[in-house]
């Protein structure tokens, strides 16, 4: 049922002082809400949605502001990326010191590239250290921002058994923290749908002990691609890997140095497309070309690519070996499937059992924030915007510039300094301000 109280007309702002007729009228919203099962929650400090390393960010960066804030998450852990959207091998391909987030280190002992269970065990006891206690089950359906108020309106619908809750939480902040991972890209492709084998995407990828044996093709030659293909010839399955386009293939380490460590190091002190080049020479002496392996590499270099369309190089970590040796076989686009067949663009024809989808991920938020400012169509915030963590009306995106977690923590920084600001700033004409009427509605 989509009924609501409309606070528009009413001009709630959160150090308003409410006259107590108007009272009389807000008080009766708990009882009205509870016969409709929506609740309406006023938040005294920003909404944060997404309780993944960027919403964690944030929080921890507030507490230190001293704001208070809500963080909503639909899953029922945080990193619900991490926790159940990736697979058992999983390790981060940055060193750790672009991957811990603002203001707690990784433990010391932590290897170069913490395991997933590392750094999820490291995301659980930041949670805990900055008392980051998130809304666990609660999906956000819809944010929009009411000019008559100037407040946030974020309904979210969570699900217990067979009950439906509706609540409306209203805020001043809103900080957008769902990822850039938070939907699965299934392509439509002719014959997949009829296809008698396993399909399963890459987020829905364990481990390659179920495959064993098996003729699995995997779609995509992302991270994702690489290491899964990787992960079933460990498994003794024999993969066979999609590369429709053209991918950059760069060695994790070069000269047992960090390749993005390098790259970070260089673009301080040289133009863009002159670290590309290097990284490709260096690439080239270590790896060799690619090319004859059937992995065009793109016109762009690995950086500009990765800044201009968001797409990552590939960091590897034994994929290529595998490749070369033929245990991981290349092959081009698909065509269609058929039966237990595909049919590649080359006219040739494979015999396969299962079909691993690691075709990338998107963003979620154009499906519920009501906004066309900062956000474009693509679920990121404009690029013509300059400071990409700051929209309008007190919107904020966090872990949305394709840098990866090191961006995520750059972003949760600012935003939590920049709403810090005007929170201290409030306190202070709060303090000479006469003491507040009780609030009319459920209050955080
Ligand atoms: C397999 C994989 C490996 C990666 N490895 C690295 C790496 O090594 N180094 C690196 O820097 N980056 C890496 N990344 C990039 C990745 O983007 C970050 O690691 C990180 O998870 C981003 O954090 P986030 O909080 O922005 O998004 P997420 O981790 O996706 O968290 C978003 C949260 O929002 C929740 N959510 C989504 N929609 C809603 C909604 N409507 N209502 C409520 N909650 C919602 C989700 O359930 C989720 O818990 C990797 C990505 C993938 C997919
Ligand atoms: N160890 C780690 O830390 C890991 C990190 N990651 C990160 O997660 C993010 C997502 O990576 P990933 O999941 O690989 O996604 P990506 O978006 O990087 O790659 C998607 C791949 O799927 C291909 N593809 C998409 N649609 C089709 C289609 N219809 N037919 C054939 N190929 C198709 C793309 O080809 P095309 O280029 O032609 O569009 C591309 O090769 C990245 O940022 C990555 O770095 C992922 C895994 C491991
Ligand atoms: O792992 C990812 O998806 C990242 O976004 C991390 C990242 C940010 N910039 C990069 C450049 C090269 C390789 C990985 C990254």
């Amino acid at each position: 049922m989509d009924w609501y109280i409309p606070l528009g007309f009413l001009s709630v702002r959160k150090d308003d002082i409410i006259p107590p007729e108007l009272e009389i009228f807000l008080n009766a919203i708990p009882v009205i809400d509870s016969l409709f099962s929506r609740r309406c929650v006023w938040v005294n400090g920003p909404v944060i949605v997404g309780a993944g390393p960027s919403g964690l960010a944030v929080g921890a960066c507030l507490r230190e502001q001293g704001v208070p804030f809500v963080v909503l998450e639909k899953a029922d852990c945080i990193a619900s990326l991490w926790q159940k959207r990736t697979y058992d091998r999983l390790k981060l391909h940055l060193p750790k010191k672009f991957c811990q987030l603002p203001k707690l280190a990784f433990p010391e002992d932590f290897p170069e590239y913490p395991s997933k269970k590392q750094f999820i065990d490291y995301l659980e006891s930041y949670a805990k250290h900055f008392e980051i206690n998130p809304q666990f089950n609660e999906c956000v359906e819809s944010a929009k921002y009411d000019e008559a108020c100037r407040l946030w309106r974020v309904k979210t619908v969570s699900t217990n058994g067979s009950t439906r809750t509706e609540v409306e939480y209203i805020c001043q902040w809103l900080v957008v923290a769902t990822g850039e991972n938070a939907e699965c890209v299934k392509p439509e492709i002719e014959g997949l749908e009829e296809f008698e084998g396993e399909v399963v995407h890459a987020c829905e990828y364990k481990s390659g002990k179920q495959f064993s044996g098996k003729r699995v093709l995997v779609v995509g030659c992302g991270n994702s691609g690489m290491e899964l293909a990787l992960d079933l010839c460990n498994h003794n399955a024999k993969p066979s890997m999609v590369v429709r386009s053209s991918v950059h293939v760069l060695p994790r380490e070069i000269f047992g140095k960090s390749t993005f460590e390098l790259a970070v190091t260089m673009m301080k002190w040289i133009p863009l497309w002159l670290v590309d080049k290097i990284l490709l020479i260096l690439s080239w002496l270590i790896l060799g070309s690619t090319e004859k392996y059937g992995l065009k590499r793109p016109s762009i270099g690995p950086l500009e690519l990765k800044n201009r369309e968001g797409k990552t190089p590939v960091l590897d970590i034994g994929a290529l070996q595998k490749i070369r040796s033929g245990e991981i076989k290349v092959v081009p686009g698909i065509k269609r499937f058929s039966g237990g067949m595909v049919d590649l663009v080359n006219g040739e024809k494979l015999e396969i059992d299962s079909v691993v989808l690691a075709t990338g991920y998107r963003s979620n938020v154009p499906y519920w924030l009501q906004e066309t400012e900062f956000f474009a169509k693509n679920g990121f915030p404009k690029t013509t915007i300059t400071n990409r963590w700051k929209g309008n009306a007190g919107l904020y995106a966090v872990g949305f510039t394709r840098k990866g977690l090191s961006g995520a923590s750059f972003d949760a920084t600012r935003i939590a300094q920049d709403i810090g600001n005007v929170w201290k700033e409030d306190l202070k004409q709060k303090k000479q301000k006469v003491p507040c009427h009780r609030r009319c509605i459920s209050q955080f």
